[in-house]
């Protein structure tokens, strides 16, 4: 019989760094062969846009989440990995940032199509530094991300100050006190050692720190996303302006935008990110000879769709160059 897969999970909040930590990983010297299966909230998939040109098999489920709706899917997806005409020496599973890994590392651990060919290798959590405590203030699948995690990357430490730091590490021991190591990153950039292969998981002890019951409703209500796709060119002046305004209104409600655009006369994909009130942009993987487009997807509260489809389309050239 075949050695099961180790899998690693990959849990954080809405833009804490996993995609950033997953291209870290996969563009590492090493020698594994790595697959990874990457779960998006939103209908359209950034995230595949986002990983670097490496050799590994990516499984992308989108729209929804695989704790809750999607999770057959995930069952299908490991078993397509196993399938494989190569050998796969790990596996990586991105969660949503809304998901909760308890019933993710349940379905590793547990079920019969999946058991016996995998094995949980460790539960790793991202927690943004400067956003993770009005996080876990007001989504309760931030704390379940924290309280899952065996190794815990308290990434963006460029963006606080020590004692912030120090309260963000205080309140992570608080809700995981059995936490094995927590880590200060930048860009989740961590040796390799100290991610895969660790071999700490301890179901008994876990299963006793998580103490609740899969039933309970794994995300805060009215959470959704929009997705949008539009062809021809973004004016960027006119996305930064509308961003900024549209942010500076919507806060509160707003929490994650990400997409690729493409800008007239420029070969490579421009890449935004918004996490909270933080708008980064810039370049990313070239186009070649793929459909150029500009996909976008918003996650937030009650979020007022027609509003957001409204303003970014005044944000689009249509005339192609
Ligand atoms: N300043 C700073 N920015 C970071 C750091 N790590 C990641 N980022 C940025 O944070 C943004 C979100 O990073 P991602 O890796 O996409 O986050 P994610 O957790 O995959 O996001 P979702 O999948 O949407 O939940 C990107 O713009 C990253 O460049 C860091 O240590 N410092």
């Amino acid at each position: 019989m075949k050695k099961p897969i180790p899998v690693t999970i990959i849990t954080g909040f809405l833009g804490s760094g996993k995609t950033t930590l997953l291209n870290h990983i996969l563009t590492q010297q090493h020698s594994r062969k790595i697959a990874v299966v990457q779960n998006e909230f939103g209908e359209i998939g950034i995230d595949g846009e986002l990983i670097e040109n490496t050799e590994e098999d990516i499984f992308e489920l989108n729209n929804g989440c695989i704790c809750c709706s999607v999770q057959s899917d995930l069952v299908r997806a490991l078993e397509n990995v196993k399938r494989l005409n190569k050998p796969v020496d790990h596996l990586l599973i991105e969660t949503t940032g809304l998901a909760d890994p308890h019933p993710v590392a349940q379905t590793v651990l547990r079920h019969p199509l999946v058991k016996t060919n995998y094995m949980l290798d460790g539960i790793i959590s991202i927690a943004d530094a400067k956003h993770l405590l009005s996080d876990i203030e007001e989504h309760r699948e931030a704390r379940h991300q924290i309280k899952s995690a065996n190794v815990v990357l308290l990434n963006k430490t460029d963006l606080v100050s020590p004692e912030e730091l120090e309260r963000a590490e205080q309140k992570i021991k608080a809700i995981n006190p059995i936490v094995h190591s927590i880590y200060h990153t930048q860009y989740s950039r961590l040796s390799l050692e100290a991610l895969l292969d660790l071999k700490i998981f301890d179901l008994t002890d876990w299963e006793v720190s998580q103490n609740r019951s899969l039933k309970e409703p794994h995300h805060s209500e009215g959470i959704t996303s929009l997705s949008l796709k539009y062809s021809g060119y973004v004016d960027l002046e006119r996305l930064y302006a509308w961003l900024s305004r549209m942010l500076h209104h919507q806060k509160h409600k707003i929490f994650r935008i990400k997409g690729v655009a493409n800008l007239k006369d420029r070969d490579k994909r421009y890449v935004f990110q918004v996490v909270h009130d933080i708008i980064q942009g810039e370049f990313g993987k070239e186009w070649s000879d793929q459909e150029r487009t500009n996909q976008f997807v918003f996650i937030g509260k009650n979020i007022n769709k027609k509003m957001l489809r409204d303003g970014f389309k005044t944000c689009i050239e249509t005339n192609t160059p």
